[in-house]
């Protein structure tokens, strides 16, 4: 699924206005009719509303849902800033039956106690941070005690760049027209979005289908439509032949956790090579491995062939002793075959930059933000590191999989995926091992190192919600995002 900037979300307004051809009056109508229905379907027991209008398009959609909600039995306040506004806000507030108490307020709501408060305040028009007396009643709105739903975006969070005031709404669910915004995707604007969610308000879908966007979400439709399905003569040695390079004293869980990972994500012939510590317990944990061991016993000290390899992974537990950094030099010199680097590999790369030179076109890092500085330096915000990345997976010609709440996966043209799945409680030790063996046996299946990074990071993220569904986000560890990857693949598959 594309994210329109909202000057292109403006056009395929426009565009469907003329095209479809349908009055903007009653395109308003039909995006408010569509948010009332999300509405009801969420708040069934017909609550008290108040809905907090500004003079925008935004606060039009704000004063026809107040008359939709109160046509649907619930009792409804609204508050106004101005009782003119543009042209679709007047027209509605002209439409307001009798019934609804409506307040043209000028810094205060008065006081509020129960029920539910609709945002429509300011939408994807804010163009300067909210003020004066707009700021006091945002701090109402934010002080109120019962859940607050915005229209569209929250008012103060800009669709396409860091908010940049202190006066912002915090929502507990922003209902988005269409298609997610990017800001919805950013860390620091969780607290302000809540959870989103998407209403179809019928925008014209070829228009949207034909506009340029280098941002998406990755959809399960989308992966399903990417994940190969075994061929019925497939035998072990046709679903690829793939190596992780991982372990060392200490560390030889991260290994194991990428080891059966890849294994529960359809790799044929998996060889783990592991310093000598790790032999016995790579083949005591993971039986269905081969082991190849270095002479070293502590950490990874030599050179690996990667001869009839079909995909490696290099980083699980590696450490970051100097002699590997070494070792690490020579693997990256030497490698012909699709490869994710990940942890202590990238961590290794960042405090030798040079290495950077060697790493083959395609190769897949898979950086958490922290990792992702030391790469690439500190970013302000969210969205600049956005750029950063996007930048460096271009210069560097390398896939870039940052991984977050909304692990981002930037290739190589200047594309980004967001991915859709996952929970926090993912964020637990050994989540990225599992990750890298997912990719790395994606990648000895054949999958493109972009497609391979995009159906990983959503199978990963999917089995993560299977887990924590049954166990809690609490509870739920590395070994059980593995234990329930056949889920996972198995709803991919389902059709
Ligand atoms: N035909 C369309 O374009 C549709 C638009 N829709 C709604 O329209 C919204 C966009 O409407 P608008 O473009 O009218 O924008 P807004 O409703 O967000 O408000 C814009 C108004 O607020 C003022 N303003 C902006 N920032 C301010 C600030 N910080 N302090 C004080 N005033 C400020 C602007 O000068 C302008 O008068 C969308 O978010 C969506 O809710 C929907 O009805 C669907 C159809
Ligand atoms: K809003």
């Amino acid at each position: 699924m594309k994210i329109l900037s909202s000057s292109q979300i403006r056009d395929a307004d426009k565009h469907t206005i003329e095209n479809e051809p349908i009055e903007s009056i009653d395109l308003m109508e039909r995006a408010s009719a569509s948010f009332s229905k999300w509405f009801i379907g969420e708040f069934p027991g017909k609550c008290k509303v108040h809905v907090v209008s500004g003079k925008g398009n935004n606060g039009g959609d704000g004063l026809a849902v107040a008359r939709i909600l109160k046509r649907n039995g619930y009792e409804v306040k609204v508050y106004t800033t101005s009782d003119e506004g543009s042209e679709d806000f007047n027209i509605n507030f002209h439409r307001l039956p009798e019934g609804i108490e409506r307040k043209v307020v000028d810094d205060s709501l008065g006081s509020i106690e129960t029920g539910v408060l609709i945002d429509a305040l300011f939408g994807s028009g804010l163009d300067r941070p909210i003020e004066g007396r707009y700021a006091k009643i945002v701090k109402e709105i934010n002080q109120f005690a019962g859940q607050v739903v915005s229209i569209d975006i929250p008012s103060g969070v800009y669709a396409d760049n860091p908010v940049d005031g202190e006066h912002v709404v915090e929502a507990t669910h922003t209902v988005s027209f269409q298609l997610p915004k990017l800001a919805f995707f950013m860390a620091e604007n969780e607290k302000f979005v809540g959870d989103w969610h998407v209403v179809d308000i019928g925008l014209d879908q070829n228009f949207i289908d034909h506009t340029d966007s280098r941002i998406h979400m990755v959809t399960l439709e989308d992966v399903r439509s990417y994940l190969k399905k075994p061929a019925k003569f497939s035998h072990k040695g046709n679903m690829g032949r793939s190596m992780l390079i991982c372990g060392s004293s200490g560390k030889m869980g991260a290994c194991i956790i990428a080891a059966r990972a890849a294994l529960r994500s359809g790799a044929g012939l998996l060889t783990c090579y592991v310093p000598a510590v790790g032999e016995n317990i790579i083949q005591t944990a993971v039986p269905e491995a081969m082991a190849m061991v270095s002479t070293f016993q502590d950490y990874h000290v030599e050179e690996a062939n990667f001869k009839g390899m079909d995909a490696v992974g290099i980083g699980p537990g590696l450490g970051t002793e100097d002699q590997t950094e070494m070792a690490l030099r020579k693997w990256i010199k030497q490698l012909e075959v699709p490869a994710v680097i990940d942890a202590d590999g990238l961590n290794m790369i960042s405090s030798r930059p040079d290495i950077l030179k060697h790493v083959p076109e395609g190769t897949i890092f898979t950086p958490h933000p922290k990792e992702f500085s030391r790469l690439a330096g500190e970013a302000e915000d969210s969205f600049k590191r956005l750029e950063m990345a996007r930048e460096y997976a271009k210069k560097h010609k390398v896939i870039i999989v940052l991984k977050g709440a909304y692990t981002a996966v930037f290739d190589t043209e200047g594309s980004v995926y967001f991915n859709s799945t996952g929970n926090p409680g993912m964020a637990t030790g050994g989540s990225g091992d599992a990750l890298t063996g997912i990719i790395t046996a994606l990648l000895g299946q054949g999958y493109s190192s972009k497609w391979a990074a995009i159906v990983g990071v959503f199978i990963h993220g999917l089995a993560g919600d299977e887990a924590a569904e049954d166990l809690g986000c609490i509870s739920m560890t590395a070994t059980d995002i593995i234990d329930y990857l056949p889920d996972a693949f198995r709803h991919v598959e389902m059709r």
